[in-house]
């Protein structure tokens, strides 16, 4: 097992930079994502740390040793794509065996370990079939046991679940917790899909247009998150997204003010020569409560119940847009009516017109 430290590190292709001079560290044995949008740089990161791309600037570290020009197979890594990239006429138990028997380990030692690896991706059944004869989440199984049978110190995993449907997704997510947990190998795993991403992490790593936005426990960056980037891409539905402007400062918080003219309380703290700047208020949909003085109100233009909550869409706030509240699911709604709903001050997110987070008061 390994850590993993990139200092500096940056990729640039042509005259557009890919990932701009990024330092992280990644401690041995944890399991931190990568997520974001797409083209925000996750897996040209990812990718630098396996090998498979020239860094422009900057080194890579794993375990301690500089291997920013070694060879991917040098490097104690294995990578697993979202395309399963199988020998076709080889069965399971040699798809597995390949790498094993690449690097000429003794034949018992090779049986050995395809065998605890198939146990432990639980194909020990399936060993003698091909792999057309597969379902798509046996496949990426089979990928998977190929890659963690060389005892890799670090696991890298470029979106591994985005061939397979929701529930054989969710089910690997639970194989991907468990594998961590019986493995104990670095694991470094690049989503788009923030559920992953927040269900697997002890870390999560969020970038957005090739920087590192916010580094830190799942709950926490979903907490507080540091800028507009991180506020959009974790959380759905997202954080509701309002401009407003800055009318009172005191020690407990700061109130802003609508388009429209309402004022809402919020616990943040903001400079005292604030006063009349633009910022923008952040509420997550499930900290809007139906309120008849709320200063919040639109029409119910969509309303989705999910069954055990719903979400209301309401409209028609001009400039503000839709606004998404989260509701009971046993809540009785009508399209068309018009709801008013109100944020608690320490539920309110501020940030900055550079769009940084102001903090909590
Ligand atoms: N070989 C390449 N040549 C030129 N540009 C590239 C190359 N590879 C990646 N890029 C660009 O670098 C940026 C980052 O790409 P990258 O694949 O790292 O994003 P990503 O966050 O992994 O996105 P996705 O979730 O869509 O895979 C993108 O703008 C992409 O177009």
């Amino acid at each position: 097992m390994a850590s993993v430290e990139v200092s500096a590190l940056a990729k640039r292709f042509g005259t557009s930079t890919a990932l701009h001079p990024t330092d992280l560290t990644i401690g041995d044995g944890e399991f931190v994502v990568l997520v974001g949008p797409s083209g925000c740089g996750k897996s040209t990161l990812l990718r630098m740390i396996a090998g498979l791309e020239d860094p422009s600037d900057g080194c890579v570290l794993i375990g301690g040793r500089d291997v920013t020009h070694a060879a991917p197979s040098d490097r104690g890594v294995a990578m697993v794509f979202q395309s399963y990239a199988l020998y076709p006429q080889m069965t399971v138990a040699e798809n597995i065996a390949f790498p094993l028997k690449v690097a000429k380990l003794p034949r018992a030692e090779i049986e050995e370990r395809v065998r605890d690896t198939a146990a432990m991706l639980d194909l020990s059944a399936l060993l003698d079939r091909k792999p057309r004869a597969l379902s798509g989440g046996q496949r990426q199984r089979v990928s998977i046991a190929r890659a963690v049978v060389r005892r890799p110190r670090v696991l890298l995993l470029d979106e591994p679940l985005s061939n397979l449907d929701t529930s054989l997704r969710a089910r690997m997510r639970h194989e991907f917790a468990r594998l961590h947990q019986q493995l104990g190998s670095t694991m470094i795993y690049v989503t788009h899909d923030q559920l992953e991403a927040m269900t697997l992490a002890e870390r999560i790593v969020v970038m957005s247009a090739g920087r590192v936005e916010q580094v830190g426990a799942p709950i926490d960056v979903y907490r507080a998150p540091a800028s507009l980037a991180v506020a959009a891409a974790i959380g759905s539905p997202g954080m509701n997204l309002l401009p407003a402007t800055v009318v009172a400062v005191d020690a407990d918080g700061t109130t802003v003010r609508l388009g429209g003219g309402e004022d809402v309380r919020t616990a943040v703290r903001v400079p005292g020569d604030a006063i009349g700047a633009a910022v923008t208020l952040g509420i997550r949909p499930e900290h809007l409560r139906p309120d008849e003085a709320g200063p919040f109100a639109g029409a119910v233009e969509l309303f989705e119940r999910l069954g055990p909550l719903s979400f209301a869409h309401l409209g028609a706030r001009g400039e503000a847009g839709t606004i998404v509240a989260q509701l009971p699911g046993d809540r009785a709604v009508t399209l068309g009516e018009t709801m008013r709903v109100a944020v608690a001050p320490q539920d309110a997110h501020l940030f900055a017109a550079d769009e940084r987070a102001f903090p909590r008061a």
